[in-house]
């Protein structure tokens, strides 16, 4: 794929996500989490470029939301769908449902979403899919033990390459190798000219290594499910409690996971534990059966009578203590077995085998002396023999582990992928839930919406009353204040965003016309100056040149300024869509002076009052079609006039 050929992503951001592992893919499915990984590219950016991708894969030249407002909407349903996603990646992901205006894309989203609905988001599944992110890979491994080698440079750099983890050495001869081989516990060469070459230690001649390195470094392999064990346990658990078929085998995973432990290493193996402790404990052994000899030889002497012979009496007097020989002469047998009893305490509590034991043999021994004092040089090769043996049989547990979970790899990969996925669906699954949704027709022309229920009013969504609404063409909403005339045009943006995005609606039924672009423009906050008036004034103007198909919410612009010029402003704003043949709701206090002054037969809708109860006025929600809604104050004049005797608000009513 051509980066630069997505809208928006230059030749910087393209080498970014050439440094991804899967950048292609990443882009397809929309994972904004793997995105944002490439340097330098933010999640917020991450989100822009998947669905830019989106866009140019269907054709979507963007544009859908046109205004502020119209973005704010967006914004909202995309708040309301993300706080019902369990993992970060759900939530980052659900950034790249997008209203459009490709058919494909639409009816792409519309698919998912379907059986996305289908789905049971139940407290256990969505419990388990807490514990699922996306799988990292390993990163900063040292392998100290084993190395590389070649003769040839350009080689070195391959395998600097190809395995970052072991350390790589460059060799003239073979002498070196053998010295390699000696400070190594494996020595890995690359170069075939040493096939059958005989030197000290684990030295294999392997010419095609750097073709399958991650054979030669089954710690990548390990510390990758060791540090992935919890999002890979978590996703098992997804897929069990959803009772959908992962790609992976479940009990080979947990098997597997089973034998490996938190820093990557191979559990279980007796040989191996014994060594490990041997090692560990090989210092302290040693110590304690120097005491254990000591011992005995302290309690041989305390009961032997040494009878010391005159010519050696004097000798000691002349020349200090020899007592060594006296020691050999007269304690030989006991030295003897307290030397023996030293070495005995090494192999028994190291637990070691015949070979091993060979070492010990020179651990205690030679002239007789007292204190008996292990030879250290002998202890640093028994070292040197049990840390090899034990670094060898992990890396060849660790290679035959590494294996069988290589072949888990990908299948663990994608079983995570579609656990994640599953809490997108949810997420969307719990939104149509919990707002009473269903999925929109899109067809016609204008909107029709029956039983809309709008889930950003300030009232708990339960309180919400439905709305039944439709509009063909360009249309006036008058009602009294705190009737619902904004939150009917929220819920008109919402359900065109979403119908638009593919997801569904909530509403009883809804049908939406297929929209170009959204205007949305909120209520502006009371009159504008002469400057702020005139840039309002050319956005509009902008706005009936631009292009057909358009959906135009608008709530009381005739706050922008004087009611007589608003109200002739609106009028020629409603000719122009209306020539055009654009769906739009005005919402409007003047619709008398709009209609006056409006060029064609203008409909006017009417949120109405039912009455005034305590003071307070009730209101059916849903607007009268072709109904100028009585406002407020003539309501209460209304009230006023019914109560009373006097003719002054009878005569205020007939002014209405
Ligand atoms: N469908 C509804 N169900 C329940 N409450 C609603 C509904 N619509 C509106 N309301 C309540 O009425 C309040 C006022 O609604 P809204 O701001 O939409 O009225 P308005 O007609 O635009 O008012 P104004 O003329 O003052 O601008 C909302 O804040 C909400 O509490």
């Amino acid at each position: 794929m051509e980066f630069t050929a997505i809208p928006g992503v230059g030749a910087k951001t393209a080498a970014a996500l050439a440094e991804l592992d899967d950048a292609e893919t990443a882009l397809r499915s929309g994972d904004v989490a793997r995105i944002a990984r490439a340097p330098k590219i933010t999640e917020g950016r991450a989100a822009a470029i998947a669905r830019a991708a989106v866009r140019r894969e269907h054709g979507d030249e963007g544009g859908f939301l046109a205004t502020d407002r119209a973005d704010e909407i967006y914004d909202d349903a995309l708040s309301l769908l993300q706080a019902r996603a369990v993992t970060e990646y759900g939530k980052k992901r659900l950034q790249t449902f997008f209203p459009s205006t490709s058919d494909s894309r639409i009816e792409e989203v519309r698919t998912f979403a379907t059986a996305a609905m289908e789905r049971d988001p139940t407290p256990e599944l969505l419990e388990a899919l807490a514990g699922v992110e996306p799988l990292e890979p390993a990163e900063g491994i040292r392998v100290r033990e084993r190395c590389v080698a070649t003769t040839d440079a350009e080689r070195y750099a391959e395998a600097k390459a190809a395995l970052p983890e072991l350390p790589v050495e460059v060799i003239d001869e073979r002498r070196e190798l053998g010295e390699l081989g000696r400070s190594y516990s494996t020595v890995y060469v690359l170069d075939a000219a040493f096939a059958g070459i005989d030197v000290d230690g684990d030295v294999r001649v392997v010419p095609d290594a750097l073709e399958h390195p991650e054979e030669f470094v089954p710690e990548r392999t390990l510390t990758f499910f060791a540090e992935n064990r919890e999002p890979l346990l978590a996703a098992a658990e997804v897929h069990e409690v959803a009772g959908t078929q992962p790609d992976c085998d479940l009990d080979s995973l947990r098997a597997a996971l089973d034998r490996v432990d938190e820093e990557g290493g191979v559990v279980g193996d007796a040989k191996l534990e014994r060594l490990e402790v041997a090692v560990d404990d090989l210092d302290a052994a040693v110590s304690t059966a120097e005491s254990v000899g000591n011992d005995h030889l302290r309690d041989a002497i305390g009961e032997q009578d040494v009878t010391i012979e005159g010519t050696d009496f004097l000798s000691l007097v002349e020349q200090g203590a020899r007592v060594d020989s006296l020691l050999s002469r007269e304690l030989a047998d006991d030295y003897d077995r307290a030397v023996e009893l030293a070495r005995e305490h090494i192999v028994e509590s190291l637990d070691l085998d015949s070979g091993e034991a060979e070492f010990v043999e020179r651990v205690f021994g030679g002239e007789p002396e007292f204190p008996l004092e292990h030879n250290e040089e002998a202890v640093s090769r028994l070292r040197t023999e049990l840390t090899a043996d034990r670094d060898r049989r992990a890396n060849q547990l660790e290679t035959e582990l590494a294996a069988e979970l290589r072949e888990l790899r990908e299948p663990a990969a994608s079983m995570v992928e579609s656990a994640l996925e599953l809490d997108v669906e949810l997420a969307v699954s719990r939104f149509a839930r919990d707002f009473d949704c269903v999925l929109p027709t899109l067809a016609g022309s204008g909107f029709e919406i029956e039983g809309g229920r709008s889930p950003l009013l300030d009232v708990p969504f339960e309180a919400v009353d439905p709305v039944d609404y439709g509009v063909e063409g360009v249309t006036l909403l008058s009602g009294v204040n705190s009737g619902g005339k904004t939150s009917t045009l929220d819920l008109v943006g919402l359900i065109a965003v979403l119908a638009h995005m593919g997801l569904p609606v909530p509403a009883e039924s809804a049908r939406v016309g297929r929209v170009s672009e959204l205007h949305y423009y909120a209520k502006s906050q009371g009159t504008l100056d002469a400057g702020a008036f005139e840039s309002t004034l050319r956005e509009f103007g902008d706005l009936v040149e631009g292009e057909s198909g358009r959906l135009v919410l608008v709530d009381e612009l005739e706050s922008i300024t004087e009611p007589g010029a608003s109200a002739k402003i609106i009028a020629g704003i409603l000719e122009e869509l209306h020539d055009q043949g654009a769906s739009a709701v005005f919402v409007s206090h003047l619709a008398d002076g709009i209609r006056e002054a409006a060029g064609f037969d203008v409909a006017v809708d009417g949120i109405e009052a039912v009455g005034l109860v305590d003071g307070e006025l009730r209101v059916d929600r849903s607007p009268k079609k072709d109904h100028l809604a009585r406002s407020t104050p003539e309501l209460i004049v209304e009230k006023l006039a019914g109560e009373s005797e006097g003719g002054f608000y009878r005569d205020l009513l007939e002014k209405f």
